[in-house]
């Protein structure tokens, strides 16, 4: 139900604990891995949203088996069937990571997702399946609807492909490269690939389930063998932490994030140098990790190619900062759920912002903001984005809060509980 929520305006500092639900990037790689293991796998505290409910449909469509408990996931692997209709909704991980996972099938496998899907960047999945000799049928325009040919197995071998536009095309193809029969030599060539941590995370999910991945800069080369079945504990998403940071940091308080890993592969551990960034600081007390908010939030300048997913709560919080900000290095965020540049200057400069884009990021110079409507675009970050600019001004209401069931479904309530 897509309904408009009036962002809570705190009367003080926020002071709150926190618990974040699973990361979508670690279930969604945990269930691909599971689906094509050597046996059964449980996957334990996995993110129950849209984007990993639509991955366990997708490989179920494929053939696995997923039981879906409150606090844990079965997958028994997939045995491939004749035909299957996979819908990617509007998540990256689905439509990127899933059709390599077809192309080891023996049966037809069509793809198709959200109206907006229909525009993300798909050409690189599809050129490097046909470079890897599996058949794909589409309609020559590089992005979905497409249907893929299963031909019982795939070579492999060496492969070189252009992700500049997004990390997920070489996550997906290292995810299933140990099941080609001569697994992987795959090379990037072009831009400069963005979201670097998630191709680490991928790595270390495979070495993880005893795949031999060997890397060096744009290059990895995967041995071919079994993928162990293994039972993973998921960690708190702490790309979604961010709207929660930002909350101690916009308003001078202090948030306590329960369980925020001591090392992780997640993107969205760059918050603790985001906060410093700020102004703000952070502390370490036994397992969580707490926020504390300055006095005066600090302009910021920061390339956050390596960390793209981040940069709308950071933009939010740039916008009700006292300096100016300029963020760098993530043109490719227009292949986001919605154009998240172009999305985030029309937004804040709706409401007396000045925001000015530019082809690889956005300056961002402080101004008195006003109510009025956030939109969102069906983006759940853009929510969230709208959230923390409510948190400093008055009458700000979010379209279609709804939409951040695409990754935590207990948004809006978890943010009331923080702010009020
Ligand atoms: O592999 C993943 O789990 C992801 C990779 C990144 O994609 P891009 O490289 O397309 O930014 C990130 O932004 C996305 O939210 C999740
Ligand atoms: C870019 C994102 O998602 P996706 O996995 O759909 O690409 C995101 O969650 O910020």
């Amino acid at each position: 139900m897509r309904m408009d929520w009036p962002a809570p305006l705190p009367s003080a500092a926020v002071d709150a604990d926190v618990r974040l639900p699973g990361s979508k990037s670690q279930t969604n790689r945990a269930l691909v891995l599971a689906a094509i293991a050597d046996g059964p796998s449980t996957v334990h505290e996995p993110l129950a949203a849209r984007d990993t409910e639509l991955m366990a449909e997708a490989l179920v469509s494929l053939g696995a088996r997923i039981e879906r408990g409150t606090r844990s996931w079965t997958v028994t692997p997939i045995r491939p069937v004749e035909a299957a209709s996979v819908d990617c909704g509007l998540a990256g991980t689905v439509m990127r990571f899933v059709p390599p996972v077809a192309a080891l099938g023996s049966g037809e496998a069509r793809f198709d997702g959200d109206p907006r899907a229909r525009e993300r960047p798909m050409g690189t999945t599809i050129s490097s399946l046909r470079d890897l000799g599996v058949r794909v049928d589409d309609d020559g325009r590089g992005s979905l609807p497409f249907t893929v040919h299963g031909a019982g197995s795939v070579r492999g071998g060496a492969l070189t492909v252009d992700a500049s536009a997004s990390s997920q095309f070489v996550s997906a193809l290292l995810l299933v490269a140990p099941r080609f029969a001569e697994g992987l030599d795959l090379r990037h060539e072009g831009g400069s690939l963005p979201s670097l941590p998630h191709v680490a995370m991928t790595v270390t999910e495979l070495r993880r389930r005893g795949v031999v991945v060997e890397e060096s800069a744009g290059r990895w080369h995967v041995r071919p063998g079994p993928v162990k079945a293994l039972d993973v504990t998921i960690e708190p998403d702490l790309s979604n932490a961010g709207p929660f940071v930002a909350a101690a940091l916009a308003t001078g308080g202090r948030v306590r994030v329960r369980d925020w890993p001591e090392t992780t592969d997640q993107a969205g551990d760059a918050w603790r140098d985001l906060v410093t960034a700020f102004g703000g600081r952070t502390e370490r007390d036994g397992a969580d990790l707490v926020v504390l908010g300055p006095e005066r939030l600090a302009g910021v300048d920061l390339d956050l190619h390596d960390v793209g997913e981040l940069t709308p709560v950071v933009a939010a919080l740039a916008a009700v900062a006292d300096g100016p900000s300029r963020l760098s290095g993530i043109g490719h965020l227009r292949g986001h759920e919605t154009d998240r540049l172009a999305a985030l200057a029309t937004e804040i400069n709706r409401l007396g912002g000045q925001v000015e884009e530019q082809p690889d990021g956005l300056v961002i110079t402080p101004a008195p903001l006003h109510g009025g409507t956030f939109a969102t675009y069906d983006d759940h970050r853009m929510a969230h984005a709208g959230a923390v600019i409510g948190l400093r001004v008055p009458g700000v209401v979010v379209e279609n809060i709804g939409t951040t069931a695409k990754t935590y479904p207990r948004f809006a309530d978890d943010w009331a509980a923080v702010v009020s």
